[in-house]
């Protein structure tokens, strides 16, 4: 029998962050549609959760950053009414530079980071809003404040999925949708290997086990915030640049020169 809290899609999902958020979400009663590429890691991932929710699991294998599959999975998720959650989850990040990246990689953080997540978003929303409830929750980073710390390209990207959820939280009000921005620090996973860095070079006291991570990120999904920092131990610091964030916007456009420019 479907769930009746509905199915609820998860990028990224055969292992790391999302694979753990899956389960999370079908612990809660939710069937999950699991998307990566590894078909088999992913089957996998789908099987054990089946096992331990008894919930309806479908793994669906697809490069996200490929234009022409992403077009295919954006088709097939916009026709499935069932669909009440989607969680942005697939990213990828790099090491080095900007100069010392190959474009090819840049390209595909974007692509995957920003595009996919954009996409999905802009399939899955008008359905959403059509049946009046929906979810969207957006992985970004802590470094989406922090560009300097890693690479400035990924953070960049995590900058771009703060802003838009952002906007989407503007756009959603009194709809029925939302949306959550969550922003990990740095997370034991396969990401930094897969990005060319040595996670054991990182501070052990600045990285989180995924699994305390996701049980902060559950929480709060619960609680329906809006901006989840489960890394963050003074939540006055989030509010406060929030706070100086919302004071500014106000002030951002008039049609007189500030004085400091007057010739
Ligand atoms: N780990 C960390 O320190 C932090 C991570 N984050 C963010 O959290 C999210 C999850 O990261 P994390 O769990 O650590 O990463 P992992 O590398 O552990 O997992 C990434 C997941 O995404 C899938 N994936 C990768 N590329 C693609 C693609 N092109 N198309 C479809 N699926 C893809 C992978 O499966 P497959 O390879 O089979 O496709 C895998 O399931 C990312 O957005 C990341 O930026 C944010 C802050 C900190
Ligand atoms: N995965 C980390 C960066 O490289 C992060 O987003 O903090």
């Amino acid at each position: 029998m479907a769930s009746n809290i509905g199915t609820a899609v998860v990028t990224g999902a055969s292992t790391g962050i999302g694979a753990l958020y899956a389960e999370g979400l079908a612990a809660r009663g939710h069937d999950v549609i699991l998307v990566a590429r590894n078909a088999q890691r992913l089957e996998a991932t789908a099987q054990r959760i089946r096992d331990r929710h008894g919930v309806a699991v479908r793994s669906i294998a697809a490069d996200l950053g490929d234009a022409a599959q992403l077009h295919a999975l954006e088709t097939e998720l916009a026709a499935d009414p069932s669909i009440t959650v989607l969680v942005n989850n697939a990213g990828m990040g790099a090491a080095g530079t900007l100069e010392q990246t190959d474009p090819a990689r840049l390209d595909a953080i974007v692509a995957l980071n920003v595009t996919a997540l954009m996409r999905l978003t802009r399939a899955l929303v008008p359905g959403m809003r059509a049946r009046g409830k929906g979810r969207v929750v957006n992985i970004a980073s802590v470094l989406a404040m922090a560009p300097e710390m890693v690479h400035g390209v990924y953070g960049a990207t995590k900058a771009f999925v703060l802003a838009f959820s952002q906007s989407l939280r503007h756009e959603f009000a009194g709809s029925g949708l939302s949306v959550q921005v969550l922003m990990p620090g740095a997370t034991a996973t396969e990401f930094w290997g897969s990005a060319g860095i040595d996670v054991g070079n990182v501070p052990r006291e600045m990285v989180m086990t995924v699994n305390d991570l996701v049980a902060a990120a559950l929480i709060a999904f619960d609680r329906e915030e809006f901006a989840v920092l489960p890394a963050l131990q003074d939540a006055a610091l989030w509010e406060n640049y929030e706070g100086a964030r919302q004071a500014l916007i106000p002030n951002l456009s008039t049609s007189r020169i500030a004085p400091r420019y007057a010739a």
